[in-house]
């Protein structure tokens, strides 16, 4: 039945000019029941209102009755959410506690206090894991692997992982790698759009370049994504739909993601569609490197040094191979670990020293001082130089500081998450209860002044120099880029190699110009990509040799 309105109550007794007690009564029912929820609406309203400035003034953010804090979270990731972030931590003394809506488990602790992150990190580092909420959000895409994992599962993949990076022959194939890639690859296709004439997506190039890298050093596989074809990259892509789509649920009430996925709608559709693409391409590595291992009689692909294959020959507690589930788990994890981090960084340095040409004019001085250096180097060879020699790329101190200056702006890893195992409380004076999430936002811990000092939003290399020049590096709980404590990024030395290495080439060889009115904006999503990546333009520097075999 349909309740009657007020209007439509009026209008029954005045048009039929009747008097009937009966619907007099109900009427006044109905017309007295509109009025109170009128009323009780409304007073709500001057609730709501009264408890928000109330509540902004005592937290920085309103808190909604049933909502909490969600309608300031969703403006907030509609604009630029690290920025939010940031705003607030630094009106918070760098600690706030987040309180989502009544039905959700959208709560937590957020911190960029390098106190409070030397706790989490190292001092209390078994009481807070990632935890169940984290291991729950991501699992989908990235199952048990390192990235995901706590305790044994953890520490047996972190050991070999890291038995394996520490490794001489695995030093060896990463450098060798990398050196086939740039020149063969990543100058062929720089040289074509300067022949061309046409602007590029140095993103792109980037990402496909340590995606190739990523996966012959990880699985000793060519994905073939950079050539001068640019050919499409399905897996790439269904990589990067997946880490997004999984980065909404940090922000949806888990309820809302998880009947989303049960129902198969909206995003959690296109999250299944794209690991079902991610699963298709790592199934295919592993069942490719079985058959080769079984198969084949040639000793030198059962050396082989990646890490798939590390991880194959070994057995689990039960003396069993490990399953296919966990040899993709593994395969994912990696590419997110390799992949995405140096060419979101590479992109955000470049973006950096198109705004700040002198830092660029420092960095060049620098490679053009090591590569003199050489023995019996004469002035007339100088533009020959095509590549870098490993202790040269070392030498580049100023070029180490640059890139770590660009970490600290724009880190790869935005912002990382913990769970509270047993009650405790933080440095900062901040009680944490028993099953509490912890989000450190590293991202915000770059552009804190309380931190970094008055000149912290500026992008100055010559902060992590001593007087002689010499790179300085900073306390990894005030420098977070790569995380710290006995989860400290195990690609971290590797990382900087890469960097430096493509970052010195392209240096070497162009000047990298930014489209005027390029939009560079980051993204919300696992690794801080540029929303719409960076259209460049290059423009070959004098005197230096370009003619690249390809
Ligand atoms: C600029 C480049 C990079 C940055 C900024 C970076 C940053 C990070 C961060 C923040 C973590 C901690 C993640 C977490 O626990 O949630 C991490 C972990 C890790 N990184 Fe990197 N990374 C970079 C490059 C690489 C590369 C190139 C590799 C390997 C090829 C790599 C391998 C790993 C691994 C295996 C872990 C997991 C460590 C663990 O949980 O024990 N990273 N990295």
């Amino acid at each position: 039945m349909t309740k009657p309105t007020i209007s439509s109550n009026l209008n029954l007794n005045l048009t039929s000019g009747e008097f009937n007690p009966g619907n007099f009564f109900s009427c006044s029912f109905f017309l007295l029941q509109d009025i109170q929820i009128l009323e009780i609406l409304t007073a709500i309203i001057v609730f709501i209102v009264i408890h928000s400035v109330r509540q902004k003034k005592h937290h920085g953010l309103p808190i909604w009755p049933v909502l909490g804090m969600l309608p300031s979270l969703i403006i907030g990731v509609r604009s630029n959410t690290y920025e939010w972030l940031t705003d607030i931590l630094n009106h918070q003394n760098g600690t706030f506690t987040f309180k989502g809506p009544w039905f959700s488990t959208l709560n937590g602790i957020i911190t960029s206090d390098p106190r409070n992150l030397e706790h989490v990190l190292k001092t209390k580092f078994t009481n807070f894991p990632k935890g169940p909420y984290f291991r729950d959000t991501v699992r989908d895409l990235l199952g048990d692997g390192i990235f995901n994992a706590d305790n044994e599962t953890w520490q047996k993949q972190r050991k070999t992982a890291s038995v394996e990076f520490h490794s001489t022959k695995f030093r060896l194939l990463t450098a060798d790698s990398l050196y086939q890639l740039v020149q063969s690859r990543l100058l062929p296709v720089l040289e074509e759009t300067v022949k061309q004439s046409t602007a590029i997506d140095l993103q792109d190039i980037l990402l496909r370049l340590t995606f190739d890298n990523v996966c012959m050093i990880a699985f000793g596989v060519d994905s073939g994504c950079l050539s001068l074809e640019l050919p499409a990259t399905p897996f790439a892509k269904a990589f990067e739909h997946a880490t997004e789509a999984t980065v909404l649920r940090f922000v949806t009430p888990t309820c809302i993601w998880k009947a989303m996925r049960f129902l198969n709608l909206g995003g959690e559709r296109k999250l299944k569609e794209s690991i079902k693409r991610v699963d298709e391409f790592a199934e295919n590595v592993i069942r490719t490197r079985k058959k080769e291992l079984c198969m084949h009689k040639d000793e030198d692909k059962k050396q082989r040094s990646d890490l798939l294959t590390v991880f194959m020959k070994m057995k689990d507690e039960n003396g069993e191979a490990y399953s296919d589930k966990f040899l993709r788990d593994i395969c994912v994890n990696f590419i997110l670990a390799g992949r995405d981090t140096s060419s979101v960084a590479l992109s955000w340095f470049f973006w950096l020293l198109h705004q700040n040409p002198e830092v660029e004019d420092k960095i060049l001085e620098e490679i053009y001082k090591v590569v003199r250096q050489r023995n019996g180097m004469k002035n007339e060879e100088f533009g020959k130089c095509l590549t870098f020699k490993p202790d040269e790329i070392k030498k580049m101190d100023y070029l180490h500081a640059a890139l770590s200056e660009a970490l600290r702006l724009y880190p790869s890893v935005p912002v990382d998450h913990k769970e509270v195992v047993e009650d405790d409380i933080f440095p900062d004076g901040t009680v944490l209860k028993k099953g509490t999430k912890v989000i450190y936002a590293i991202y915000a811990m770059g552009r804190m002044e309380a931190i970094w000092g008055k000149d912290c939003n500026e992008f100055k290399p010559e902060r992590w120099l001593r007087n002689n020049g010499h790179f300085m590096s900073e306390s990894v709980y005030k420098f977070a880029a790569f995380n710290g404590g006995p989860r400290l990024c195990l690609g971290k030395d590797f990382a900087y190699y890469q960097m430096k290495y493509v970052a010195a080439t392209i240096i070497f060889h162009y000047h990298v110009k930014v489209l005027h009115n390029h939009p560079v904006l980051p993204k919300l999503a696992l690794t801080m990509y540029m929303k719409h990546g960076i259209q460049v333009n290059l423009c070959r520097r004098e005197g230096v040799l370009h003619s690249f075999k390809n």
